[in-house]
Order: structure tokens, then sequence, then C-alpha cells
């Protein structure tokens, strides 16, 4: 997975398989610049044009019954050059992302070979190809909800709170525009804003960057996703509200049985949160294992390095979810 930058290609993630099953809370650590956003940002269909992708995302998931799907949405939710299919089996995703070398010994061993893939030097975003009917492609908003780091960025400041989550349930599950804002009211208490009445005629700008944060999780569930990824959801925050979206963020994951992929710099928060840790640098992946063993008996070195970093800086619990209320 390359951008091109100033002439040149950049790396920016090598050779990386990695499954996610359906359900399971995932996070993804490594400092700045280790390649998690952009790993988060192909899986959502949001890379720009100047990406290219050598590699694939296999989603098993059938999309729900019922659902509409926006013409519009459907070309934008595919990396530049990666595929998605359907195949039945425990996982959620399937991401194999062929490295410099031109290896591409990782093909997920959930998924077949698919027909119609191509390889090599494309640059621009085109049309792709699926093995699969149209009807089980994940569709960002839908299938796949984003929360970014900056609410205040996500969220259109000139609309109204209400307006913004209701059009997410209008576009993708059909609503009439009341019913999508009984949809809204609802998601406002699910997410534990105060007076959600009032919230809803509310801007952006009249709430807390918390309560901007909870907005912007009720519009990235308002669909009903099936893959919460939550990209430095947390990191605008202060310590006590950065603990509440974390634990706001669990409550709603099980609630609604979602898979979450839970991105941070952060490996005391990703403890809090996920039962299994991928650790990533210089868009590789380095080591993967369930929490425990990553944070108690790391194979690597290097996340050894940054459990001493977090040490060293301050006291957080790794392991402590018990005191994470909602
Ligand atoms: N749009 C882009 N154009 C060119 N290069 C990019 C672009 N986005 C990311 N990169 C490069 O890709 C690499 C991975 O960046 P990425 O943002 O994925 O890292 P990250 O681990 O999410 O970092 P951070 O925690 O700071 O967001 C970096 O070298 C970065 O400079």
């Amino acid at each position: 997975m390359t951008f091109r930058r100033d002439g040149s290609e950049v790396a920016a993630l090598k050779n990386i398989n990695l499954d996610i099953a359906t359900g399971e809370r995932l996070a993804i650590i490594g400092e700045s610049g280790s390649g998690k956003s952009t790993l988060a940002l192909a899986i959502a269909g949001l890379l720009p044009v100047s990406s290219r992708v050598d590699g694939r995302i296999d989603w098993f998931m059938p999309p729900t019954l019922g659902a509409k799907a926006p013409p519009s949405v459907l070309p934008d939710i595919s990396p530049a050059r990666g595929e998605i299919g359907g195949v039945a089996g425990g996982s959620l995703l399937a991401i194999s992302v062929i490295g410099e070398s031109g290896d591409d010994g990782v093909i997920s061993p959930l998924a077949g070979e698919m027909s119609g893939r191509t390889e090599g030097g494309v640059t621009e975003r085109q049309p792709l190809k699926f093995n699969t009917a149209p009807s089980h492609i994940p569709r960002g908003g839908r299938d796949i909800g984003f929360v970014f780091q900056d609410p205040s960025a996500s969220l259109d400041p000139v609309m109204t709170i209400g307006k913004q989550i209701a059009e997410v349930a209008r576009t993708h599950l059909g609503l009439t525009w009341p019913r999508a804002y009984v949809k809204a009211k609802t998601l406002l208490e699910r997410v534990r804003l105060p007076d959600p009445d009032s919230a809803l005629r509310a801007f952006p700008h009249q709430l807390s960057g918390g309560q901007k944060q909870r907005v912007a999780i009720a519009a990235a569930i308002a669909a009903g996703p099936k893959l919460l990824i939550a990209d430095e959801a947390t990191s605008a925050l202060d310590t006590i509200v950065q603990a509440e979206i974390v634990a706001l963020i669990r409550r709603l994951v099980a609630e609604d049985g979602m898979t979450l992929l839970f991105i941070s710099h952060d490996i005391a928060l990703a403890a809090a949160l996920a039962e299994r840790i991928a650790v990533f640098r210089y868009g590789e992946l380095v080591e993967l294992g369930v929490t425990a063993q990553i944070v108690g008996a790391p194979a690597q070195a290097y996340t050894r390095t940054l459990l001493d970093a977090h040490i060293g800086l301050d006291a957080k619990p790794l392991l402590n979810r018990a005191e994470l209320q909602a």
C-alpha cells in the first residue's frame, strides 16, 4: 500500500495479513506514521486517489436484509485496488497487503482465490472487480461505521445534531424524516447525551468535545454497522473523558454485536478495550496476540519498548477494565 508523494512512492503498509473475527474487539497500536490510519481508511474505502493497494480485503458477512444501498455509496467502499469478497466463515474481514518485494504469500486462508484479480501499476481509483453479488459488498456508513479523532471535523458545523444523525438513518435505512428523527433521539439516549430533546436541535459548537464525540459515535452506528472503526477516537479528549468514551464504545459494541477495530497510539487504552492487539511499526505488523499476552509477555522487543514507554510516562492501568463506566 503506497502513497504517491512528490513524484515518488511512499510505502505505508507492507506485508500485512490480518483476519478480524466477527464480534471481536481488535486494537491496532503503534507510533505515529506506523500505518494505523492507512489500514483503517483502506478497510473503509476512504483512501485518496494518490494511493495504490496491492492486496485485498475479504468481507465475509452478508449484508443486513432490507438495507438500502444508495448507488452513490457503492463505488467508494473499496481501496483503490483492493477487492472485497463474500465467503462464509468465522472471520468478518481478512486483509492481505502485499509488500514491496511482491511476496504474495499472504492470501487469507479463509478466502479462495478470486477470479478477475488484477495486479500491477494502477495509480488511480478505478471500478473494482468483485467476486460476489453487489448486495454483498460492505458499504461505508451502512456496514462500516467510522469514528474519527476530531469530532469537530467530522460533524457539520451548520447542521443540527438531530439532522446529522437522522440523515445517516434516512440515507442507509430508507427511513422517513420523522422516523429518522425518532431514531436519532434514541441514539442520543444510547450514547447518554444529557437532554436528548434539546441536543437534537443543538449545533456542534454548543457541545463539549466529549459530547461531540458521543454524537459522532451515534451517527457512526445509526445505520447499524457490523464493523465499527474508531481511529484515535479518544486522542483529542482529556483522560477522564477518554475513559468514558472507551467505556461507551465497549458498551455499544456489546449491545449491537458489532466488531470493533480500535486504533490508538495508547497501549493502555487499547488494553482496556481490546481482546487482541496488533502492533504496527513502519507499516508492518510487528506482533499480534491476545491482550494479556501482548501486555504481559510480549514476544517482540518493540512491543516491550512501547510498554516501557507507557509505564515510564504515567501509571495508567494496562488491564484494569472494571473501572470503566459508560
Ligand atoms: N494522503 C497521504 N499522502 C501521502 N502519504 C501519506 C498519506 N497518508 C499517510 N501517508 C504516509 O503513510 C504513512 C503511514 O501514515 P498513517 O497516517 O497511516 O500512520 P498512523 O500510524 O496512523 O499515524 P498517526 O498516529 O500519526 O495518525 C506515513 O509515512 C504517512 O506520512
